[in-house]
């Protein structure tokens, strides 16, 4: 199947329902077809919006779910910057996710450490030509158009011989984060951006409507042989051009 792109446009209140019911349906499919549902997830306002209303939905087969992440930061498991230890408490405590089909990232290692374990750990993803393929990524875009802890004009863009990478020099803090390379974002069968607020929308319209020249890491995501899908509310979609 080739790559596609699908732009939804909504209203900021339709968002969380929207996005919760698109990745209960993928969850759904996935366990119907494969059996198990390869799902990664990331920190921002994503996170906020999948804790809150995934736990409602009926008709998840959670036992099934393997909850990996997109990227983490490299921060212990209390504190407070620790994606982990958001969806921990307020998704996968409400949820019955088997612990150990959770994979957060071990930030008891070093960062070179921990990006080379949780390669490991993306490795039982079921591979494709030698790739894991993940059934679904949830995708947040900051400010500066990064996406995972992949920044613009950061070396990390170029990696291609792993399946996760450290960094050790985030222009984000904390500085070190463990983060998918693009090779294996690329592989998934559907990737997912949420983008929310007026505070997007320049950035919005460089990332989808900019020359493709010198892409923003949130414009490199281009699943090879899956879908893409970008949720945006429409103070964020205010400065697209073209009709969605
Ligand atoms: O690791 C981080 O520092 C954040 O998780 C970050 O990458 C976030 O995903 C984006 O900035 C989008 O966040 P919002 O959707 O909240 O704007």
């Amino acid at each position: 199947m080739p790559s596609e792109r699908k732009v939804h446009i909504l209203d900021e209140k339709d968002i969380p329902s929207q996005v919760c019911a698109f990745v209960a349906d993928k969850s759904r499919h996935a366990i119907e077809s494969r059996g198990q549902f390869n799902v990664g997830v990331s920190g921002g306002s994503v996170a906020k919006i999948l804790s809150t209303g995934m736990p409602g939905l009926e008709n998840i087969d959670w036992t099934k779910w393997k909850v990996f992440f997109c990227d983490e930061r490299l921060v212990p498991f209390d504190h407070e910057d620790s994606t982990y230890k958001f969806f921990k408490k307020n998704m996968f405590n409400k949820v019955n996710i088997p612990s150990e089909n959770i994979f957060p990232i071990d930030p008891s290692l070093s960062v070179e450490d921990a990006a080379k374990d949780y390669a490991k750990k993306v490795d039982k993803v079921p591979k494709e030509n030698n790739l894991p393929v993940f059934d679904l990524l949830i995708l947040g875009m900051g400010p500066d158009g990064h996406t995972c802890s992949l920044f613009p004009g950061h070396k990390l863009l170029q990696e291609t011989e792993v399946a996760v990478a450290p960094i050790s020099d985030s222009p984000k803090p904390p500085p070190c984060r463990v983060t998918l390379s693009f090779p294996v974002i690329n592989a998934t069968r559907c990737a997912m951006f949420v983008s929310t607020g007026a505070g997007k929308a320049d950035i919005l319209q460089k990332v989808l409507e900019g020359n493709d020249s010198a892409p923003l890491p949130a414009a490199r995501v281009k699943p090879t042989n899956g879908e893409l899908h970008w949720f945006l509310d429409t103070a964020a979609a205010a400065g697209l051009k073209a009709k969605y």
